[in-house]
């Protein structure tokens, strides 16, 4: 079953001399339930244009986007975000935490307008928490942690509500190295429990989590590559010969 598709979707901006900036030139691809999707391509060829369509952040110029069974572009301008709440879970640099709420409460906020029981909140908080070491920062404000420490507490309130789908924008982008292992073995351990993950990075070795790898190269969708039965290090080396054609002039 089908969680996503896209079908010939474009985005066209008009920068500020009005000069057309053709930014998805034509994208079609299905993300299956369960599956586990990393998106690599070289800055500016689209990644988080691609990335904001789907979050419902932004509408495409033509084309059609359906995440669980809904068309993304007929869903009203006033259901977007109930619709994102009920859907999705993100894990973005720029989708903020409150700062009016301690991390707990944030994290709690989407469980709690689904009217979720706090026993069963507290009971999915906890080995959350404990794998991404954020029990000692949850009653704190987001203003009083730093930019990888809001990371963390981020992911956690992305997966909390167990999500049809997870959005990730460089989840690793603000991490040091062993915060960046937990946070991959995570979305990999909720993965194999059934969890679908979207993810863009720019770095290979988060891509080698993932069960596919897209890469992106001026607006299209220029190669894919599966996990399949290969090892973390032969697929690891697939995507970084991959990132190496795309990076070369001849394609
Ligand atoms: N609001 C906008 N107005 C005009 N052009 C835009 C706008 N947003 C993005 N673009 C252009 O669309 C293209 C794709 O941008 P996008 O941000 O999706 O790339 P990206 O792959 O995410 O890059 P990076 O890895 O650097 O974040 C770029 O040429 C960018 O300049």
């Amino acid at each position: 079953m089908n969680v996503l598709d896209l079908n010939h979707v474009r985005r066209i901006f008009a920068d500020d001399k009005k000069n057309k900036v053709i930014a998805l030139k034509d994208i079609s691809f299905s993300v299956d339930k369960g599956e586990y999707v990393a998106i690599m391509g070289e800055s500016g060829a689209g990644k988080t244009t691609l990335l904001n369509i789907i979050a419902t952040l932004d509408k495409a110029t033509s084309g059609s986007i359906t995440l669980d069974n809904f068309d993304l572009n007929k869903l009203p301008e006033k259901q977007t975000a109930k619709f994102r709440r009920e859907h999705l879970g993100f894990v973005f640099q720029n989708f903020n935490l409150l700062d009016t709420f301690n991390n707990r409460d944030n994290i709690f906020l989407p469980l709690v307008l689904a009217k979720t029981s706090y026993p069963e909140m507290e009971q999915r908080l906890r080995p959350l928490a404990e794998q991404l070491d954020i029990k000692s920062l949850l009653e704190r404000y987001p203003h009083e942690i730093s930019g990888g420490q809001k990371q963390r507490v981020a992911a956690v309130r992305a997966l909390i509500t167990k999500p049809d789908l997870v959005l990730a924008d460089e989840p690793t982008g603000a991490l040091d190295s062993h915060n960046t292992e937990n946070l991959l073995q995570l979305f990999e351990r909720v993965n194999a429990q059934g969890q679908t993950i979207l993810m863009v990075t720019h770095s290979a070795a988060a891509a080698s989590h993932s069960k596919r790898t897209l890469f992106i190269k001026d607006g299209q969708i220029y190669h894919e590559i599966f996990k399949g039965d290969h090892s973390r290090a032969e697929y690891l080396k697939k995507i970084m010969t991959s990132l190496a054609a795309l990076s070369s002039k001849e394609v």
